[in-house]
């Protein structure tokens, strides 16, 4: 069967009941389709004079159609070296700088949609009308927060929820009535709003919008028949919230993931006043330890990805503070954000309709949402519901693993014989109580963010406690390396570069740029300005992962080197003071900001010379990748992520990124910071060499949005 028949007899299905399986691929239309097989029509066996005039008539429609093609991508041709040029002579007259590269892309943007509608107007199936079965909601008034946090009112968003994304928002047919529903909720039949759209592009010509507008901003392919509905869970979500990579990963992961054409949401909690948001009107009720708590669902949508916050009480104004408070505080939250998020693409419209339960898959990330894989289990497969939703997590980082004593297990709110999956033991902690655990048995795939990492995990050090379980389930773990979010940390359009002296930069100006961002760096610092000496950077939690006991060991070696040293973190209080003291110590070469500034975080990555990262362990690593885009070079222990990222330099072959060392030991972070230091003094042409091979790497999220689109298509078929 040709795919666009399998495509429109499931649309055909849907309209009926749910097939067996429902792979429907809702999918948004994000670019034109050419699909110039719609203009063939089938004609009885022996009429060929017909056959022949109809074959003429669709070889002239085809070659009319192609020729506008050309001349389209004449037209674009045209107008992209008309904006170069003009952006090559076009300065900012205030700041008298060149103008941003963002700022390109809308106004070419703008100047497509003058193009001829004829050629943007795909033949594609209109999209169906939708009708979200609605639950009944609770009588808000007759239930109130008991005790303590839960009756303090939920301070809203303000409503000002004007993203200028929703213009292009697929749009799909709103609701026009909700039936109501009694809980426990039933599965809803949503019709899918977006179609199954089969992408072809038969004329070797490149869609319209594949000719790239920029370098930075070519598209990836699409998932075409993959595409799925993708749930992401987390903890924490840039730039709204973030105390360390997690954040990152779920601010720029989806976004990958949408621009492959699925449809993507992140679910967070409302951890404060986020401007974006609109309140969707959709509340719940969900039990925690006895309790009815309600949640808030607010919504926004962002380069493609709806984001979806889930506001209680509890949740706010932590901030600063996501993973604060005793351990049956972080536990309630943990319980009720699980229970909140694996509903939401049931209850929240976005863009009109809810997601549904069809073609879903939840990525879940790190403990804080490692009980979501075993909810989506005990509370909705054995009972028949999402039955074709599956569930992925991601192991960011095992030294957490929501650990408590086995009576912590009545917060979790499973029937008894949920207890074994939590059941832990080892010579540390005896038996005990462990989330992370039961996540990883119950999910239908296990990604970590490295090779090099999914190997150590299955090691007695590197698996802390955890090495078994993983073993044992090593056959659904895989490592994706993560990427970089290219719009959020890009020397050339990096919007903390753009006053006090910095500057922004790119592979051509870095002879220019970096020296600046280095002296506006010094001078910001209250460093002496001297552009000779390396600079060295450290950004990074301040934590026994991140080997910073090694660098303040080896501070008095540097301060005899003519070096000058920044670190920035926080964290442990011991290590704060450290840093405070060594600053203190040393203050015409070292500086130690404690504290999480992500402004400052750009500007030394951008200032630094070199930046040290002399982990214990490294899952991946997102500073050591920011580095390398920003000509940083880094020195780093060989360990999970750094390893598999930071090739050594190789004086012999002129080849390599950086630095590392094999053992976490401050002589080894010497002996290769000597030889960093060695390098930058003496040898100025490798050093450039080093800098612009880090630099023309393609680190973006597009190569591990593929590779994890194979994890999602592999936990579809997981049974
Ligand atoms: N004081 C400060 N001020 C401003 N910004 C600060 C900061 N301290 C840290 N950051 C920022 O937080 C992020 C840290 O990312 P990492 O990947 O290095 O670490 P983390 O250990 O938190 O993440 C875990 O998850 C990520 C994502 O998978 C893995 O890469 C990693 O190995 C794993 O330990 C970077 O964006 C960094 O700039």
């Amino acid at each position: 069967m040709g795919s666009l028949a399998f495509v429109t007899d499931h649309i055909v299905m849907s309209n009926h009941r749910r097939p067996k399986i429902p792979f429907f691929a809702y999918y948004r239309p994000r670019r034109p389709i050419l699909d110039t097989s719609k203009s063939w029509r089938v004609k009885a066996a022996g009429d060929s004079e017909d056959s022949d005039e109809a074959l003429q008539a669709v070889i002239e429609k085809s070659k009319r159609l192609l020729a506008k093609q050309r001349d389209l991508l004449q037209q674009i041709a045209e107008r992209r070296d008309i904006i170069t040029s003009i952006n090559n002579a076009t300065i900012n007259s205030e700041t008298g700088e060149i103008s941003s590269e963002e700022e390109e892309e809308d106004s070419f943007l703008e100047r497509d949609s003058n193009l001829p509608d004829d050629i943007f107007t795909p033949d594609v199936p209109s999209t169906s009308s939708v009708e979200p079965l609605g639950y009944q909601l609770p009588d808000a008034t007759s239930r109130r927060y008991d005790e303590g946090s839960s009756k303090s009112s939920i301070n809203l968003p303000p409503k000002s929820y004007q993203n200028g994304d929703t213009a292009n928002r697929p749009q799909s047919t709103p609701s026009k009535k909700a039936t109501t529903h009694v809980l426990p909720p039933f599965v809803s039949e949503i019709s899918p709003t977006y179609k199954n759209l089969e992408v072809k592009n038969e004329s070797n010509i490149p869609y319209v919008t594949d000719v790239p507008i920029d370098d930075e901003v070519e598209s990836p392919p699409l998932a075409g028949p993959n595409v799925m509905n993708v749930v992401l869970v987390a903890a924490e979500c840039a730039p709204w919230s973030k105390t360390g990579g997690l954040g990152d990963v779920a601010g720029a992961l989806p976004k990958a993931l949408a621009k492959r054409g699925h449809r993507v949401m992140v679910v967070a909690p409302l951890y404060g006043n986020y401007a974006e948001l609109q309140e969707t009107g959709v509340r719940k009720w969900y039990k925690v330890t006895g309790q009815d708590m309600e949640v808030h669902y607010f919504q926004t949508y962002i380069d493609g990805v709806d984001f979806v916050f889930i506001a209680n009480p509890i949740f706010q104004n932590l901030g600063s503070n996501i993973y604060g408070g005793n351990r049956q505080d972080i536990l309630r939250r943990m319980v009720l954000f699980c229970k909140a998020a694996i509903e939401a693409p049931w209850h929240v419209p976005c863009g009109g309709s809810c997601y549904g339960d069809g073609n879903l898959v939840f990525i879940a990330n790190d403990w804080h949402t490692a009980l979501l894989p075993v909810y989506l289990k005990a509370y909705y497969h054995e009972h028949g519901l999402m039955e074709y939703a599956r569930s992925v997590l991601v192991i960011h980082n095992i030294a957490h693993q929501g650990r408590g004593p086995l009576n912590d297990y009545s917060y979790v709110d499973l029937p008894p014989h949920y207890l074994d999956l939590f059941r832990m033991y080892d010579p540390v902690g005896g038996e005990h109580f462990n989330i992370f655990a039961a996540g990883l048995k119950t999910a239908y795939r296990i990604v970590t963010v490295s090779h090099g990492y999914a190997w150590e995990l299955k090691t007695i050090e590197g698996g802390q406690g955890l090495h078994g379980v993983i073993s044992d389930n090593d056959w659904k773990l895989k490592g994706i390396i993560n990427g970089i979010d290219k719009k959020e940390w890009n020397p050339k359009v990096d919007t903390h570069l753009t006053s006090d002296g910095y500057t922004k930069y790119s592979l051509d100006t870095l002879q220019t740029g970096k020296p600046q961002c280095k002296a506006a760096l010094q001078k910001e610092l209250g460093l002496p300005i001297r552009p000779e000496v390396p600079l060295i950077g450290f950004i990074g939690r301040l934590d026994n992962q991140k080997g910073v006991d090694l660098i303040i060991e080896a501070v008095p070696w540097m301060v005899g080197q003519d070096v000058q040293l920044v670190m920035l973190g926080s964290g442990n209080s011991d290590l704060e003071r450290m840093l405070r003291e060594m600053e203190n110590r040393y203050s015409d070469k070292v500086r130690g900001w404690v504290g999480f500034s992500v402004k400052m975080a750009h500007r030394i990555t951008a200032g630094a010379d070199i930046l040290l990262m002399p982990s214990k362990f490294e899952p991946c690593g997102l500073n050591q990748l920011y580095a390398m885009c920003y000509g940083t070079i880094p020195v780093v222990h060989a360990v999970g992520g750094l390893k598999d990222t930071v090739q050594p330099f190789d004086p012999y072959n002129e080849s390599g990124l950086g630095w590392t060392f094999e053992r976490a030991e401050t002589g080894q972070l010497i002996h290769a910071l000597g030889n960093c230091l060695l390098t930058y003094r003496e040898y100025k042409p490798s050093w450039e060499g080093i800098q612009k091979r880090g630099m023309m790497q393609d680190l973006s999220w597009d190569n591990a949005a593929n590779q994890y689109e194979e994890v999602l298509v592999a936990a579809k078929y997981q049974w």
